[in-house]
């Protein structure tokens, strides 16, 4: 279906009881491509992510990742795929670089320990206890052991959840690199300028269930990105969508009050999305509570 993919997933389900997580998600991920999961608390992403690492078995469906079932991935699979698990469970009472000469060992092209340290901007703290470093630091070895072994695909669940703005930015060109390498990259992320920095596509899930997957600066369609004007006047506030913003303008009189012209951000198109399956929920639960 998708020979050059790296990742493929076709109906991808898990269950937990009745409950439906994960609600017939299909996407592929092209090799070389970044790709992120955006989505509200709960929505489904490291159910999907986890699967796709071979940590939880699909319901049904199917993925594949490197065209392996990762239910049935060996040592020599796992080599070639990086993790950074949402949260990190590292051996605190090793030094940054303990952990990370440790781990090398385990993969036949693993990157030089010291250039990995850097490379997530840790050098400073390489004699560090993990346990002694702060909360963004730990996460930055979580993110140096999942480069470590030069994967072809990197699963990134939240990476960057605790770092301060600089940190993030230093990661973006971190990531970037690892990119530019060739490695195929799934993340997974709440911040929306931090997937528009990263990523070739994006696919949006709420509720289990996929509701956009698109290039991301085509995510929501033509529509969802018309220009707003804003002004307002003696009668109060006004707020217009057009294709034609300086045209319009052109045709107000005078000189509006706080005239502005803004393009929907993805935040704002996400936050639409998100809402419409928010109210749809609640109206679900309202018609459980009414029948
Ligand atoms: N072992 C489990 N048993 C039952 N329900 C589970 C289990 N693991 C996860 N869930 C539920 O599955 C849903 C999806 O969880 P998941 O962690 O995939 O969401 P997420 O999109 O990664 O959210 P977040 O952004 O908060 O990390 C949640 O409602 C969660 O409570």
């Amino acid at each position: 279906m998708h020979p050059e993919a790296a990742v493929v997933v076709d109906g991808l389900t898990k269950r937990y009881g009745a409950r439906t997580v994960v609600d017939d998600v299909s996407f592929a991920i092209a090799q070389g491509e970044t790709f992120a999961l955006l989505g509200p608390n709960g929505a489904g992403k490291s159910t999907t992510v986890e699967m796709l690492e071979g940590f939880r078995t699909p319901t049904s469906g199917t993925a594949r990742v490197l065209g392996v079932d990762p239910q049935r991935g060996d040592r020599g699979w796992r080599s070639r795929i990086g993790v950074v698990l949402q949260s990190s469970g590292q051996a605190g009472v090793l030094t940054v670089r303990e952990i990370l000469t440790h781990f090398a060992r385990v993969f036949p092209d693993a990157r030089d320990v010291d250039e990995t340290i850097a490379a997530v901007g840790l050098t400073e703290h390489a004699q560090r206890r993990v346990s002694k470093l702060s909360g963004g630091q730990q996460r930055r070895v979580d993110v140096a052991l999942g480069i470590m072994g030069r994967p072809e695909v990197l699963f990134l669940d939240e990476p960057t959840t605790g770092f301060d703005p600089q940190a993030r930015r230093a990661f973006w060109e971190l990531i970037r690199g690892v990119a530019a390498d060739g490695t195929t990259i799934l993340l997974t992320t709440h911040y929306l300028d931090e997937a528009e920095q990263l990523a070739d596509r994006a696919g949006i899930i709420a509720g289990g269930r996929l509701l956009a997957l698109d290039e991301i600066g085509r995510i929501g369609g033509a529509e969802a990105r018309t220009p707003i004007v804003r002004w307002s006047d003696a009668a109060g506030r006004h707020e217009v969508r057009t294709t034609e913003p300086a045209s319009f303008v052109r045709g107000l009189r005078g000189e509006p009050v706080d005239l502005e012209i803004v393009r929907p951000s993805l935040e704002d198109i996400y936050l639409s999305m998100i809402g419409e399956v928010e109210v749809d929920d609640a109206e679900l639960e309202l018609d459980e509570v009414a029948a």
